[in-house]
Parts: C-alpha cells; sequence; structure tokens
C-alpha cells in the first residue's frame, strides 16, 4: 500500500527520515514484522512494543510508528511519531486491509453467556442455507469450515481486520464475531463496521478488570453504539427482553431493534417450553406468523440462544423455514454441554460455565432429569489472578448440585489454596471437596460417583490445556474421566 494513503489516515507529530513509497504490511509484533513493514508500537499490559524496535528492524521494519522516542539508523528506517500508538493501530488496520467489513454483513454478538453459542448457531444455519460464512470468537477463526486458533475471544484490531479480509478474499459473504467487552473497550474493533448487533445478557463476570457492573454494561453497549448513524444503511439491534440490561443497549442505536424473550413482550416470542434430556422444544410468536421450533441443544439457556439467532437471521433477510430447519440439526458448540459418548453406566459433560449465572444455567439444564436415586456432580474451578470475587458466587450457585468438586480452571501464578478457600466460602451444604490439582478432581468425581450418575465437568469447554504458572499444560477432563471411569467400572468400556 502507498505510504503516503497509509499514514494520512493518522494524526501525525513528527516524521523522521524518508517514508518509503510503498509498505508490504503492517505488524503490532516485531516476531511477525515482514520485509519492508511497519512495526506500531503498542504500550501493552505487560511489556511496551518500543522495546522491540531493533528486533523489527532485524526482521525488515521499513517504518516504525512510535510515540515515545526510538534510535533507529534515519537513513534506513523511517519513524512516524503519534501521541497514542494504540489509536494509532486503530486507524491503520482497518486502511491497510481497505475498510474489509463494509464488503460483507457483519454480524456481532456480545452479552456474558452465549455468545459462542449464538455465533455457532448463526454460522451453522448460514451455511446450511448455502452461504459462504465466516466466524470468529474463543473457539477460534473458523472460515468457511476450516478451524485457525486465536488468542482471544475477540482478537487485536490487527489481527481482527486481517480475519476479515481473509473472509472477504475467500468469498465469505458473512462474518459472525464474537464481541468481548475487554475488545470493544480497548478498541479491537475499531473500523469493524457491523451490521447487526445481538446483545446476549449480562452478569456478574470481568469485575476484575471492569470493576463495576455498570462499567461492564457500558462497555457492552458500545457494540450498538458501533452501529453508527448512517440510517441510510438497513442495521438491526437484536436484544434480550427479559434482561434489564436490554433496554440499556437500545439506548445505544438509532437503528431498529428486534427483542426475543421467554417472559416479557418481545417480537419473538417463545412460549409452552418443552425441555428434556435429549433436546427442546417450544412455539414462536415472531412479527411472521407463530411456528414450532424444535432443536437437539438442551437447556432453557439455549432457547435464548436459539431466539437470539433467529431474530438476527429474520433481520439479515432468511425465510423463517430456512432458519428453523438449520436450527433443527445444529449440534452443540464444542465443549457447551457437550455429551460425552461413552458406553459407561455415568452421564458425562463437558461445558465451559465458567460465571456464576453460566453455572447456574448449566446444572438447572440437567436437574430436571435426575432420577431420584441418583446424583448430580458438578466439578466447578476457577482462574488464578483472575476476578476474585465471582469465586464464592460461583460455588454458591454451584451448590445446587448434590455433590461439588471445587478445583482450578489455569491456576496460572496464584497458589490452590486461596482459589480453593474462596470459592469454598459460597458453599451451600457440606456435600463437596476442594482438589486443586484439576486431574485429580476429576479423578475424585468420578470415584464418588455411582451407576445412574451425571457429572458436569465445568468450565474447560473446548480448551484441552490447563496453564499451571506460565506453562500451558495438556488437559482433558473428558479423557481424564473415561480413563478413572474405564477402570472403575470395567475393562473393555470405551469412549464410542
Ligand atoms: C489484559 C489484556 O487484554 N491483554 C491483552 C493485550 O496484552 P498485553 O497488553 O499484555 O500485550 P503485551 O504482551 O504487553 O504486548 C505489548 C506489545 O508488545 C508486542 N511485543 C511483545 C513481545 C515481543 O517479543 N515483541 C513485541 O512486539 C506485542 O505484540 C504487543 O503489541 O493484548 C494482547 C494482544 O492483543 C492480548 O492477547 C492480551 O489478552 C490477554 C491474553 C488476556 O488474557 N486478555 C483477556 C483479559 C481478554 O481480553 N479477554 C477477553 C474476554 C473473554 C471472555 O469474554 O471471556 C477476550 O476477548 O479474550
Ligand atoms: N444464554 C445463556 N445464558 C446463560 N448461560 C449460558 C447461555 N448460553 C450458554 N450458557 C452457559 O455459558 C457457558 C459458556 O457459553 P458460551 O461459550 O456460548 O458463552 P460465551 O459468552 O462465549 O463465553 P466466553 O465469553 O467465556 O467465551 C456454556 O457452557 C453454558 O453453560
Amino acid at each position: 500500500m502507498e505510504s503516503d494513503y497509509l499514514f494520512s489516515s493518522l494524526p501525525i507529530k513528527k516524521v523522521e527520515g524518508i517514508l518509503p513509497e510503498i509498505v508490504t504490511d503492517l505488524a503490532v509484533d516485531s516476531r511477525a514484522v515482514n520485509a519492508g513493514g511497519v512495526f506500531v508500537c503498542i504500550k501493552g499490559f505487560t511489556v511496551d512494543g518500543h522495546a522491540y524496535v531493533q528486533k523489527a528492524i532485524d526482521q525488515g521494519a521499513r517504518v516504525i510508528v512510535a510515540s515515545d522516542t526510538v534510535n533507529v539508523d534515519a537513513e534506513k528506517v523511517a519513524v512516524v511519531y503519534v501521541e497514542d500508538t494504540t489509536r494509532a493501530i486503530a486507524l491503520l488496520a482497518p486502511r491497510f486491509f481497505n475498510y474489509p467489513s463494509k464488503q460483507m454483513t457483519m454480524i456481532g454478538v456480545t452479552g456474558t453467556n452465549g455468545k459462542t453459542s449464538v455465533s455457532n448457531m448463526l454460522n451453522s444455519i448460514l451455511q446450511q442455507a448455502g452461504e459462504k460464512s465466516a466466524v470468529t470468537g474463543t473457539i477460534g477463526f473458523n472460515l468457511d469450515g476450516v478451524l485457525y486458533e486465536t488468542e482471544n475471544t475477540t482478537a487485536d484490531v490487527l489481527t481482527t481486520q486481517r480475519m476479515i479480509s481473509e473472509a472477504v478474499n475467500a468469498g465469505c459473504t458473512t462474518m459472525t464475531m464474537e464481541v468481548s467487552s475487554h475488545g470493544l473497550i480497548e478498541g479491537r474493533l475499531s473500523g469493524t463496521e457491523f451490521d447487526i448487533a445481538v446483545f446476549t445478557n449480562l452478569s456478574h463476570d470481568h469485575l476484575d478488570y471492569h470493576q463495576t457492573m455498570d462499567n461492564y454494561g457500558h462497555a457492552k453497549g458500545l457494540l450498538f453504539a458501533q452501529l453508527g448513524q448512517d440510517l441510510a444503511q438497513s442495521k438491526f439491534g437484536i436484544v434480550n427482553a427479559d434482561d434489564s440490561w436490554g433496554r440499556r443497549m437500545k439506548e445505544m442505536t438509532p437503528f431498529p431493534i428486534l427483542t426475543y424473550g421467554v417472559h416479557e413482550q418481545a417480537d419473538f416470542k417463545a412460549y409452552d417450553l418443552n425441555l428434556t434430556a435429549e433436546g427442546t422444544s417450544f412455539q414462536l410468536r415472531s412479527p411472521v406468523g407463530e411456528f414450532e421450533v424444535s432443536m437437539a441443544l438442551i437447556g432453557e439457556f439455549n432457547v435464548y440462544n436459539a431466539l437470539a439467532t433467529i431474530a438476527a437471521l429474520f433481520a439479515k433477510g432468511l425465510e423463517m423455514t430456512e432458519i428453523l430447519d438449520g436450527l433443527a440439526v445444529i449440534p452443540a458448540a464444542k465443549g457447551r454441554m457437550e455429551r460425552v459418548e461413552t458406553d459407561l453406566p455415568l452421564t458425562i459433560y463437558v461445558d465451559y460455565a465458567h460465571s456464576p449465572d453460566a453455572i447456574e444455567k448449566a446444572i438447572q439444564a440437567i436437574l430436571p432429569y435426575k432420577n431420584r436415586e441418583s446424583k448430580l456432580i458438578f466439578v466447578i474451578g476457577t482462574g488464578g489472578n483472575r476476578d476474585r470475587k465471582k469465586r464464592p458466587i460461583m460455588a454458591e450457585k454451584a451448590s445446587i448440585a448434590d455433590y461439588v468438586i471445587l478445583t482450578t480452571d489455569d491456576p496460572r501464578d496464584e497458589p490452590y489454596d486461596s482459589i480453593l478457600s474462596e470459592l469454598e466460602a459460597g458453599m451451600k451444604h457440606d456435600q463437596y471437596a476442594c482438589i486443586g490439582d484439576r486431574e485429580e478432581a476429576v479423578r475424585h468425581a468420578v470415584s464418588v460417583a455411582e451407576r445412574g450418575d451425571i457429572i458436569i465437568f465445568a468450565g474447560k469447554g473446548h480448551e484441552d490445556f490447563q496453564i499451571v504458572g506460565k506453562e500451558k499444560l495438556p488437559h482433558s477432563d473428558a479423557k481424564i474421566a473415561l480413563d478413572e471411569a474405564g477402570k472403575k467400572f470395567g475393562e473393555g468400556i470405551v469412549e464410542k
């Protein structure tokens, strides 16, 4: 790209050296710089990118964008000084990729719980309807069926723009993005022009970062504000009418809002819910008539996720029959109340619940189908060096289960003791164990299980690792549980 065009997007303080006519690439990580590229020094939470300028130059950087003084050979490398490099990359990245989000229908999904579930439902139905589409989020970047790993739920602004651009180049016509509150606050969505904004719900999480629920709710609202003010365009907000924060989202945009819910008045309202262990059905009242909806997903929370999906795809212009046919055959998203297939005399679910509300919803999805004689065993851990306030509330919600195992979920540098004692403070009954080592905790869950019992392993979901200290160690709740259960209930019983 021509550097004059690229850098004219910036409020520049000063340029040292001569800018090349063309720059080949844009990077915020010195390790990713290509010859002839631009390296933007970002001041992060842990390190300052200004410290990596020499590395970037060694990799071939031709231009450095900095806010602090950097020493370079002005004959070879130009330096563009700006006040704030984080704001600079937010302007440069969308321009470098030629504002790719304008070329597709962009759907953003935000909320405390349900982002991955709703995003994957949207993507699956779109693909079944014959559309080439992409989705990004906690599980990764799924580009028309091929999955690439991502670091965050919402990637940094440069990676985000690169992914959108790749989706456009691959011929996708819609892209769905999970939008985290961190991503919105940190400007990772700068330049992403959304057409449809979806709000699932808001409950206690991430208060180590946002401090108050008000700040957290405000951050989520930025997605709706980001729909913009160009009313010549056709855009929509999709909002959960049963969540009081839904009204706040509505205040953030002038575009039409479609509401969904089970209890309050809503454009898409579910009633006569039939929740079973095998699947879910309900009646749907919609702006275009009444429908019977059925799906293989379980739990009332998935009724909400389905309603959000239906409303968003309706707003996009799909026929109701296309939407409901697609919904009927969707499998659970990886690690979201996913039943582990086995011949063992136990029912095992792997789930990603790691906020108080999600824990309550996950247990409630199963509790009604449990026999009187059997136990529901719930394994829940919490992360080290993260939101400590939610720990006792997580255990309090987990107390609805008959037996609870409190453990860790990426303990990082925090000792087991503080994680476990803060969880334990919330327990409402004495049928529980505290076991810091997650593998031991999983084995313990199986050791206390009897034939017919149900175990939910919560918190890890799709993840196949456990972060201990700075190390990412391989870990699978399902594999460990099947191994232990195989030993306990007899040889020859294998995972299907
Ligand atoms: C607190 C936070 O948001 N941290 C994010 C932030 O990291 P950071 O500021 O620490 O970055 P840094 O490591 O200090 O690096 C600063 C700069 O130096 C550069 N660098 C670094 C090393 C080097 O050798 N060369 C180099 O150039 C880096 O590329 C970067 O540009 O920027 C990184 C790149 O974008 C993110 O991956 C990282 O997310 C961390 C992993 C994280 O855990 N974030 C959580 C809090 C988060 O964002 N979660 C949300 C919500 C999930 C949910 O809803 O559950 C999410 O969207 O994932
Ligand atoms: N609509 C919902 N309301 C409450 N709980 C939900 C809802 N949808 C899913 N859950 C629960 O929350 C867990 C996480 O779901 P999901 O991954 O879809 O949410 P998320 O918003 O993407 O989470 P994260 O931000 O941590 O990636 C699920 O495993 C389930 O237990």
